[in-house]
Order: C-alpha cells, then sequence, then structure tokens
C-alpha cells in the first residue's frame, strides 16, 4: 500500500495562530481519503503545504516521498483545486484550460477533451466570470487535471454543486480511485462523504485527531435513535429502560425517542406491554456524532482504523 501523501510532525503557525500542529498522517495510493474538520481546523493549511503554496513552520510534507519542489514537472504528479478563483474572469474557459495545458507539457486538444470530461463543452467559450460557483468548481477541476496527475487534492470540492454535480463529481473521483490515483479531499460536513470515502483523517483545531479506515470511524461514532409513535410512550418508555436501552426524550404525546435498542426490540418490548405502536423509525445521527466527536477532541484521539 503506496503512501502518496505523508505529513509528518506538520506545523504551521501564523504569527500567534496555529493553524496546523505536529500533524501526522498519509493518504494512500487507490483509495479515496477524506479530510474532515470543522472550519478552521487546519485543512486548507496542510493541503497549501503539500503543494507548496506555503513553506510549514516545522515538520515535512512530502507526495511520492519527496517534496513538490523536487518534482520536475509537478503537475504531472499531483493536481488540486484549493480555489475556485483559479482563471481569469475575462479569459474564456477554453483559454483558460489551454494556458494550464501548455505549462504542463500536455499535447494538442488536451484541454477540449478536459472540458469533455467535466461537463463543460458547451459553455467552453464562454467568459469565467459569468460562470456559477458549480461551473467554477467544474473549470477548476479540468484545470488541475492537465497533467494527468497521480494525486488529486480538492478544497471543499461540493461546495457549489447541485445534487446531479454531486452524483457525477462522485463517479468521476470513483472512476480516479479504481485507476489507482490517489484522491484526498477535505470536507466540514461528514454526512456528503459518507458514502464516497475509504479512509478518512480527523482533524479539529489544528489537530489530528483520528485516522483510519472510514467503515471504522462510522461504526464508531456513528449513534442509532429509534423514534417510536404509541399510544403510552411512559410506560414504553420505562419498559424499553428496563431492558438496557436509553429513553432520550418524549415528544409532544404519543412520540418517544430511544437509543441503545433495536426496533425489532422495541416492537417486542410493546407487544409484551400490550402498548400500540403506530409508527416505528430508525434514525442515523452520523452528523451529530461527527460533530461532538471533534467537538470533544480526547473522544477519538488515535488511531481509529
Ligand atoms: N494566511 C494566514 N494568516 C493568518 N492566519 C491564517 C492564515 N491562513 C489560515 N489562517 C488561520 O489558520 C487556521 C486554520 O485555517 P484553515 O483555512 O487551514 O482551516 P480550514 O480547516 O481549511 O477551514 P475552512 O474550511 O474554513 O477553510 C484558522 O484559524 C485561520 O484563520
Amino acid at each position: 500500500m503506496k503512501q502518496m501523501l505523508k505529513a509528518e510532525g506538520l506545523t504551521k503557525r501564523y504569527g500567534p495562530v496555529v493553524a496546523l500542529s505536529n500533524a501526522t498522517f498519509s493518504a494512500r495510493a487507490g483509495a479515496i481519503t477524506g479530510f474532515l474538520g470543522p472550519n478552521g481546523a487546519g485543512k486548507s493549511t496542510a493541503m497549501r503545504l503539500f503543494l507548496g503554496l506555503d513553506r510549514p513552520t516545522s515538520g515535512t510534507a512530502l507526495i511520492d516521498g519527496k517534496r513538490i519542489d523536487e518534482w520536475p514537472i509537478p503537475a504531472r504528479k499531483i493536481g488540486a483545486v484549493l480555489d475556485t478563483q483559479c482563471a481569469h474572469p475575462s479569459r474564456r474557459a477554453i483559454d483558460s484550460v489551454r494556458w494550464a495545458a501548455k505549462l504542463a507539457g500536455a499535447g494538442q486538444g488536451q484541454a477540449e477533451s478536459l472540458l469533455d470530461r467535466v461537463g463543460l463543452t458547451d459553455v467552453a467559450g464562454q467568459r469565467v466570470g459569468r460562470f456559477s460557483l458549480g461551473m467554477r468548481q467544474r473549470l477548476a477541476l479540468a484545470i488541475a487535471l492537465v497533467g494527468n496527475p497521480e494525486i488529486v487534492v480538492l478544497d471543499e470540492p461540493m461546495n457549489g454543486l447541485d445534487p446531479d454535480g454531486i452524483a457525477w463529481l462522485k463517479a468521476l473521483l470513483r472512476q480516479f480511485r479504481d485507476q489507482g490515483r490517489t484522491i484526498f479531499l477535505s470536507s466540514h460536513l461528514l454526512a456528503e462523504m459518507e458514502d464516497l470515502i475509504d479512509d478518512l483523517v480527523v482533524i479539529a483545531q489544528s489537530k489530528i485527531v483520528g485516522a483510519g479506515s472510514a467503515e471504522s470511524f462510522i461504526k464508531r461514532f456513528q449513534s442509532h435513535t429509534v423514534s417510536v409513535e404509541c399510544d403510552n410512550p411512559e410506560a414504553l418508555g420505562a419498559a424499553i429502560s428496563k431492558a438496557g436501552g436509553r429513553v432520550l426524550g418524549v415528544v409532544g404525546s404519543q412520540r418517544l425517542q430511544v437509543t441503545g435498542i433495536t426496533p425489532v426490540m422495541v416492537g417486542q418490548i410493546a407487544r409484551d406491554s400490550r402498548i400500540a405502536i403506530f409508527g416505528l423509525k430508525e434514525e442515523h445521527n452520523l452528523q451529530r456524532a461527527f460533530a461532538q466527536a471533534t467537538a470533544d477532541k480526547t473522544g477519538i484521539r488515535g488511531e481509529v482504523g
């Protein structure tokens, strides 16, 4: 398993602000790694350090074993979208990609095929200043891909995309993963990534607080709630507590929320207690679990996988 991005003891200070503190993590080839953390956690800073856009205060950020400036044509190794303002507003989309392709030493016709790949062929001749945020995300991605890079780094790539755009981007990233590339993407929303990522690195307040397989993180931190509508929530709540479940609350006169118990068990307890159930729903509160995990850093210190 080849580690294509590797941060070791990576620290960045901006005057008194510690943007990244002693961060050690990696991303492997043939996998999609989600870099997750709340706003201001230090995700963009880490990405900038890998790309050589800023210098670390201490520690190293290596791309396939070397710093970015040690690669003769970095665009062939790594392509990134950190900012969707990557093309001049008065320039046509096709010219922006042609210019980037020329810098990366890409062949003729590459710009057209990249615009096609990101679904912008119809607007190739339009000026970038008129593009929506979603269109700029697509254009920035085309520019990042000019060198046919082995590693793709994207900062909050779902921002500005509509549901169709998100589905399209996820399919493209899975294709890249299956080609053996390394995909590293940041987000502050675990929910938008949970069906996409293989691995994750979680950051909060400049520190890495967890890393490992996405599956084990989701299993460990996902909380299940069962919401049940019945004709006697108090009695059902008492019976569920007795059976080892935990009552979270009663909403209105008929709805009870419980955790630590399966819906099947809730049904059996209600039957045995002669309580009529009108509705039963299982809710997965992954988003809440992630928010708690990053708010309380001690909760997920160390390896998750
Ligand atoms: N050039 C800079 N000068 C001063 N402080 C900075 C600079 N860049 C980032 N910071 C600070 O470093 C911290 C981490 O910022 P960073 O942009 O890396 O976070 P992030 O996780 O990418 O958040 P977001 O999703 O909001 O972009 C923040 O407190 C930010 O204000």
